[in-house]
Parts: structure tokens; sequence; C-alpha cells
């Protein structure tokens, strides 16, 4: 008989690729996936040729905010609304890559009775993923070092899951995509699926100097694209890339990146030199400082600080990766076994 899945997970690209990756993988499954009315998951999903339902999800803030009164009766909107259609889909295992929505769907499950498999892309869970480990059958991790923070009994560590896709990238098609020719290096910049202001200003500011040796291709997130530098020769903005990162990113030479996790691994698993600049404390819960400590640790990244950063530094500062950039490919080289999360989590799935 057909094995079901349920899949839920959104609100950034972070909490949805990994889900694709797996999906992609899963030819035999009937497959569903459960996201908000109008989140960013919605439209990543479209596509891959499964059905998607929508429910009412909430945000779990931990500041105050008038929607916080309002939000929790969303969350049980969500519950009730899930519960029912799992009721109804029956799925042999609920799949969840964290963020709001995926708390009613996990919720939504256990009140089923079926198994819930969540994965954490981070070193500590994000709010999500904390409430949801109560109601889950089994955690995955990306890090090893994520272990550590999570019910024994339940957590394995599987390492990054990477989309196909983006390990099968064309250079001269990302090149032509881009405009771009090869004999100038193609910095690729990618300030995390949402952007990344403070970076986005810094790089803009070293532009003349940079454009000097590089190409650039700049990820800048919605509505940060600066129509001012539209024109200019050798530098390409775009709020989001999809179908076409697998060629952008095989075209690119070097990386300044958030240090989201996702994005971190892929770079790890295509050897791309990279310079993180994590998203600082007062922004986040700290989560992007832990996880590009943890590159740093093992040489696979520079790492430049959000808050006090320059354009002189950073202009060295990826002079520098650049010139020892077969050193950091030859350590990645050896670091790849923290790639292969699709074949460990696919081995827990067809256990099912
Ligand atoms: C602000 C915030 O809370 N960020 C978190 C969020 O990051 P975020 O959602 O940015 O997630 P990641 O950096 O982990 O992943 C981004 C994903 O989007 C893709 N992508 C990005 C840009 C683009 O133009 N096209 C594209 O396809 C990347 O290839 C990657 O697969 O989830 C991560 C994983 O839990 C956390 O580590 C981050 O701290």
């Amino acid at each position: 008989m057909t094995k079901k899945i349920v899949f839920t997970g959104g609100g950034s690209a972070g909490h949805v690729t990994p889900n694709l990756a797996l999906i992609d993988q899963l030819k035999d499954w009937d497959i569903t996936y459960i996201g908000s009315k109008n989140g960013i998951e919605k439209n990543l999903v479209q596509g891959h040729g499964i059905a998607y339902r929508a429910i009412s999800s909430g945000k779990l803030r931990r500041y105050f905010d008038m929607k916080n009164f309002k939000d929790p009766f969303k969350v049980l909107a969500g519950v009730m609304q899930a519960y029912l259609i799992l009721k109804k889909i029956k799925p042999d295992v609920i799949f969840s890559k964290g963020g709001f929505v995926s708390v009613p769907v996990v919720i939504g499950g256990w009140l089923n009775r079926i198994p819930v498999y969540i994965h954490e892309s981070d070193i500590t869970p994000g709010l999500a993923n904390r409430i949801a480990i109560k109601f889950a059958t089994k955690l995955f991790v990306t890090f090893e070092e994520a272990a550590a923070h999570l019910p024994k009994d339940k957590v394995e560590y599987t390492g990054a899951p990477i989309r196909d896709v983006l390990l099968k990238g064309d250079r001269n098609k990302g090149l032509q995509f881009l405009g771009f020719h090869s004999d100038k290096p193609v910095l690729l910049i990618m300030g995390g699926s949402l952007g990344a202001k403070k970076i986005n200003e810094v790089v803009r500011e070293s532009l003349p100097e940079l454009l000097k040796k590089y190409q650039i291709v700049h990820l800048c997130g919605k509505g940060n694209v600066d129509t001012k530098l539209t024109e200019t020769t050798g530098y390409n903005q775009y709020e989001y890339v999809d179908k076409e990162l697998p060629d952008v990113m095989a075209a690119s030479s070097i990386i300044l990146s958030r240090a989201g996790s996702n994005a971190i691994f892929e770079f790890l698993a295509l050897k791309k030199p990279m310079i993180l600049i994590p998203l600082p404390l007062r922004a986040s819960r700290g989560d992007q400082i832990l996880n590009a400590d943890s590159f740093k640790k093992k040489e696979l990244c520079e790492v430049m600080e959000n808050d006090s950063l320059t354009s002189e530094e950073l202009q060295k500062t990826i002079d520098n990766v650049y010139k020892n950039r077969y050193d950091y490919i030859d350590r990645m080289t050896a670091a790849q076994n923290a790639t292969h999360g699709i074949k460990n989590i696919l081995s827990n799935l067809n256990e099912i």
C-alpha cells in the first residue's frame, strides 16, 4: 500500500527547503503539505506536484504586541483544522521542519496518535520546535552538537538535508543567467531568505572597490532591491532566486552570507569558501552565532561581526578568503559527512 506522509514547516525558506529536499526523493509516497494561507511555504511548494492544505496560524512572540491577544485563538483554530485534515488523510507519519505554522500540525498529529518526526537545523531549537518536541516521536538534527540540547531517547544526528537539485547546478548556465563572464570570480551575497539590512548597506558602500575584482550577485531579500544600482555593470540584485539558484551557486567562487543553518550547509556541500555574518543576539536567539562558531572551529569559514562591520574589513576579509580558497575547499571536502541528512532521514522513513 502507498505510504502517506504529511510535511509541515514555514515562515521563512529555511523551514521549507529541507522539506523540499525530502519531498523530491519520496517518489512513491502520497504527500500532503500543511502550511499557512499566505506564507513563503505556499509559493515554494508549488511545482513539486503535491497537495497543499492551508490552516490558520499565529505567531508565537516572546515580546509584547497587541496581536499576542488574538494569535493564541488563531493557533487553536489551526490545531482544530490540522486535527481534522490529519484525521481524514491518516498519514503514516508527519515530518515537521519547524516555524510557527508547524505547531498546530504537530499537536493535531499527536491528538490523532500519528508518529511525528521533527527536524531541527540549528544547534539550539527554535521556539516552535521547543513546543513541538513534547509531541514528537523522533528528532533529527543537522548539527552533531545539537543532540546535547535535546531528549536523548528521541534525538538522532543525521546531518543537513540538502536539495539534490542544488548539487546539479551548471556554472555556464549560471553565468549566462547572470550575464557575467568567466574571467572574473563571482561573489555571491546571501542575506538569509528574508534579507539582511546591514549586510546590504555595507556591501553597497563597498561596491566600487569590490567590483574591481569580483562580479557580484546579491540576494537581498523582499523589498530590498536598490533601484539606483540596477544599471551597475557586474552587480545583479534579486529579492530571491528559486529555480536558478543551483546554477547561480555553481557559478559562484566565494560567498558572503548570514549564518542560517540550511544555507551554510549548502555552501559546505558545494565546497564554496564562505564568510559568515551571523544575525546578532538582539535580533534573534543567537542561533546563527552558534552555527557560525561551529563552522569557524572547524576552519570551514571566516566570521565577521554584524554590528562592527566596516567596508574596509569586509573587503580585506573577502580578499583573504579568496586568496586561501583552496585550503577552505580541502577542509570542506573532508567534512562532507555533515551534508548527508537526506540519506539518513530517508532510511528512517523507509522503516515505517
Ligand atoms: C532570521 C532567521 O530567523 N533566520 C533563521 C532561518 O533562516 P532562513 O530562513 O534564512 O534559513 P536558512 O539560511 O537556513 O535557509 C535559507 C534557504 O533559502 C534558500 N534561498 C535563499 C535565498 C534565495 O534567494 N533563494 C533560496 O533558495 C537557501 O538556499 C536555503 O535553503 O532559519 C534557519 C534554520 O532554522 C536559522 O538558522 C536562521 O537563523
